[in-house]
């Protein structure tokens, strides 16, 4: 062989002992030298009576097992060996686990990827080759390596254990295995958890621990260049990439899933390292740092330069893009008819419209594109953006999807195709990060450990709802799909994000309105931020919240985070605390400073409708206008003690200000001083000035009439609940046509720019029960058990009804009067 009598200087062979040794410079010969001269500075040849030929023998054979693929070739496996050497040598590991770990650990680290194929798991299992079918989906590539590596010692010419007691080799065999089979990223999670949970009660007297130990070792070695110079380091992560794309570039041919953090067109080289250093690499230095703080200069400080380097690169990319959007708005916008902003210069929208906003932001980014991130154009798309530590949402773009692609680490993805599990020394279920989209399990315990990126990354997934709407960059969450899980953490994480909200609300950068804006957002906001839940789960964890925070979340928030009984819990102590009329008050002047936000205010405070407080409040005002005023005027004569619930509803909702485009249109007509020059400002402006008057509350009404669907059809397509005089729940079933004619009665506070599920039509009105004439099987209402005053809710059925339904008509039963509330509900057409 050729690098039998070469030696290896001493300057050399202390640089091999570094994490900063550069491979590139060597040829494959020297690298096998090198390989060897590990096991010899280790003493593991005399040790062990290793002979030397043997042991060259089984490097070579080793070496010729791999192939030549972007990223796991031998020089991998080269790197793998020597970062676990350089571990050893920096943390003295003979001396606390041993040689013959150090022994096999060093093996297996050569052995790890032997006749790697270049594509991963994820392909064999989906792609059901030969490898996945023989290891039945279990860690197929795994266990291939580490068959060869035993078919190569099985050569008594390669077998550097043949020496070895049958008793000792089966030791070896045991630990090369696990070592091995311990580098599938599909079991990262459980593999970190169980190490997590032993660290700080470590002891090398327990074989379980040194064997957790080593499967630590030989992970951090595998996803160890990152922990290498930049030069060193980026070059490898070209080549990883370049085998991604090959995969991900075959499996869209054969029409297999992608994998999405391999896809080309998803992620770009920061955004990918983001995700796999914040959210794999770096907690599990950072576990293996507990035990060896050795390794904190040695490997974890360059592993956190790199996630800012990458963190700083994803940055600057993603604002690069932005600004590339703005421009292409700018010009679409351009072509579409706009003037000219006497104020700014720049060329704006005539109409205060929901492009104007769009706009505004557009320009407003440009003129901010210092800052280091967006809030609008993340609101906007309802992404949710958590910064913690390790999290890369700076990735998350303006698509969501592509956003979820990018950050979705190989842990994630493996985990789900890698349907079996196998523990490392008990059957213990992986961290909650593990719910790539369609798992959603948690572990209590295994919460706890998660750090602060691990749950950021929650929160940006949606696993974990933090408050209802945005949260200023730091923590902005769509006000969608946001479910959780474990809630465990969420004290901690709670004033995580509270805290970070805190520093990175108001940004002095900020353009003076964007600044006012925000401010104005704050109180609210920051209230929201306190709200952290979960959805469907039977945990509930909040952060204690003083008067203010508790009315702030009754009023606006994300109703879902709390249980009804909760709800009435704080309200009723509110109670005792506050005049109620200075919660509406402070409701009306709400403004949004976006369109996101409004939404979801609208969206939450539909849903989160507190009938208690709103049927305490004594301001209640009764509009009226031509089509409504005979009905109205009645419900006025007859609610003057006790307000109709209905009626301070929609008082509530109208001075939330639930303008619609049209809406807002139909008021600058009448109230030009309203609308000023931009559309920023003037949509500000008429939003608060929607709010603040009875005339213009009223003057909002007219251009609010009903759009109810499907009217004058004769099907009983509305489902009618009501109270009557005795309290007695009441249901029924009404026909389109004489919805229709109480729908003239109706306000329509539907503002098409809300999602679906947020519709809402509603009004008080009624009197005449006989509009709802016929009855269904299930027991149509009759009029003489009604009070004659009626009031009326119209609740598309998109929202989530029942849940409004049962609320209101709990409350009535509450409530001592003799009011009365029908919500009609559309009913499934199916059922009809
Ligand atoms: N994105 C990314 N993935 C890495 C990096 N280093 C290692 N990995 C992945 O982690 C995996 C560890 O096991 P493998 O060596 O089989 O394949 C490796 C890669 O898929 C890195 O720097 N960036
Ligand atoms: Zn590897």
């Amino acid at each position: 062989m050729l690098y039998n009598d070469a030696q290896v200087s001493d300057a050399i062979r202390q640089w091999l002992r570094m994490p900063t040794f550069d491979a590139r410079p060597w040829e494959d010969e020297e690298l096998l030298l090198l390989l060897q001269q590990m096991y010899l500075d280790h003493d593991l040849c005399s040790k062990f009576a290793i002979d030397i030929t043997t042991l060259r023998n089984f490097l070579y054979e080793a070496y010729k097992n791999y192939n030549d693929v972007p990223f796991h070739n031998f020089r991998h496996c080269f790197c793998v060996a020597q970062m676990l050497y350089a571990i050893s040598w920096c943390v003295d590991l003979p001396s606390k686990i041993g040689d013959l770990e150090v022994l096999i650990l060093l093996t297996s680290c050569i052995c790890h990827d032997l006749d790697h194929p270049g594509y991963n798991n994820i392909y064999q299992i989906n792609a059901k080759t030969e490898l996945a079918i023989r290891y039945n989906d279990i860690s197929p590539l795994e266990n291939h390596h580490c068959s060869v590596a035993f078919r190569i010692l099985e050569n008594e010419d390669c077998n550097i254990f043949k020496s070895f007691s049958s008793e000792d080799f089966k030791q070896v065999r045991e630990g090369m295995i696990r070592c091995i089979l311990a580098t599938d990223m599909a079991r990262h999670n459980e593999i970190l958890t169980n190490f997590k949970e032993i660290v700080q009660s470590f002891n090398y007297n327990d074989k379980g621990h040194v064997n957790l130990l080593c499967m630590v070792l030989i992970k951090v070695s595998d996803i160890s260049n990152e922990a290498r110079p930049m030069d060193v380091a980026e070059p490898w992560l070209d080549k990883l990439l370049q085998e991604f794309f090959k995969q991900s570039d075959a499996e869209k041919l054969e029409g297999l899933p992608v994998t999405p953090f391999m896809d080309r067109e998803k992620i770009t080289k920061p955004s990918s390292q983001c995700s796999f250093i914040g959210f794999v690499l770096l907690p599990l230095f950072e576990a293996l740092g507990e035990l060896f703080i050795e390794l904190q200069d040695l490997i974890i400080q360059p592993v956190r330069d790199a996630l800012d380097y990458y963190r700083r690169l994803n940055e600057a990319t993603r604002e690069e893009r932005l600004h590339r959007k703005s421009i292409v708005e700018l010009l679409e916008h351009h072509n579409t008819g706009v003037s000219q902003s006497p104020e700014n210069g720049s060329t704006v929208p005539k109409s205060n419209s929901n492009t104007s906003v769009k706009m505004k932001k557009s320009l407003s980014f440009q003129q901010t594109r210092s800052r280091s991130r967006s809030t609008d154009e993340e609101t906007e798309n309802d992404t949710v953006t958590v910064t913690g530590e390790g999290q890369s949402l700076e990735d998350v773009e303006e698509d969501s999807e592509s956003g979820d692609s990018e950050t979705v680490t190989e842990v994630e993805v493996s985990e789900k195709a890698l349907k079996f599990k196998i523990s490392t020394e008990s059957s213990i279920t992986t961290t909650g990060r593990k719910s790539y989209p369609g798992s959603r399990k948690g572990s209590r315990e295994r919460v706890q450990h998660l750090n602060h990126s691990e749950l950021a990354r929650m929160v940006q997934k949606g696993k974990l709802r933090c408050g209802g709407f945005s949260f200023d960059q730091h923590c902005l969450v769509g006000n969608k799909k946001l479910s959780f899980d474990p809630p465990e953490f969420l004290d901690e994480y709670a004033s995580t994000l509270k805290k970070k909200f805190e520093e990175g609300l108001i940004d002095q950068s900020d353009s003076e309105e964007e600044y006012k804006l925000r401010k104005e957002g704050e109180c609210f906001l920051s209230k929201e931020t306190l709200n952290l839940n979960k959805r469907n789960s039977e945990h509930s964890v909040k952060v204690p919240v003083n008067l203010e925070e508790k009315r702030s979340i009754l009023k606006c928030s994300d109703s879902k985070s709390f249980t009804n009984a909760e709800k009435l819990k704080m309200n009723n102590s509110m109670q005792l605390e506050e005049d109620s009329d200075s919660v509406v008050r402070e409701e009306i002047e709400l403004v949004c400073p976006n369109n996101t936000r409004e939404n979801s205010i609208k969206n939450n405070c539909i849903e989160g409708l507190n009938l208690n407080k709103i049927s305490d409040s004594s301001n209640s005002i009764l509009v009226q206008n031509d089509d409504s005023s005979k009905v109205q005027n009645e419900l006025v004569c007859e609610s003057k003690n006790s307000r109709s619930i209905f009626s301070r509803f929609r008082q509530l909702t109208d001075r939330l200000g639930f303008s619609t485009e049209k809406e807002t249109k139909s008021k600058s007509l009448k109230n030009n001083n309203c609308m000023k020059s931009t559309p920023h400002k003037g949509k500000k402006k008429v939003e608060s000035a929607c709010c603040k008057s009875l005339e213009e509350v009223d003057d909002r009404k007219t251009s609010t009439l009903p759009k109810l669907k499907n009217v004058g059809g004769s099907k009983k397509s509305w489902k009618c609940l009501a109270l009557g005089k005795d309290k007695r729940r009441l249901e029924g079933w009404a026909s389109d046509a004489a919805v229709d004619k109480l729908s003239e009665k109706y306000l329509d506070l539907d503002n098409q720019s809300l999602p679906s599920t947020s519709k809402l039509q509603s009004n008080c009105a009624s009197p005449n029960f006989n509009n709802i004439k016929d009855g269904s099987s299930q027991g149509s209402p009759r009029r003489n058990e009604f009070n004659e005053q009626i009031n009326i809710a119209v609740v598309d059925k998109n929202l989530l009804t029942n849940n409004v339904v049962d609320k209101c008509i709990a409350k009535l039963q509450e409530i001592k009067n003799d009011e009365s509330l029908i919500i009609i509900n559309e009913k499934d057409s199916n059922l009809i």
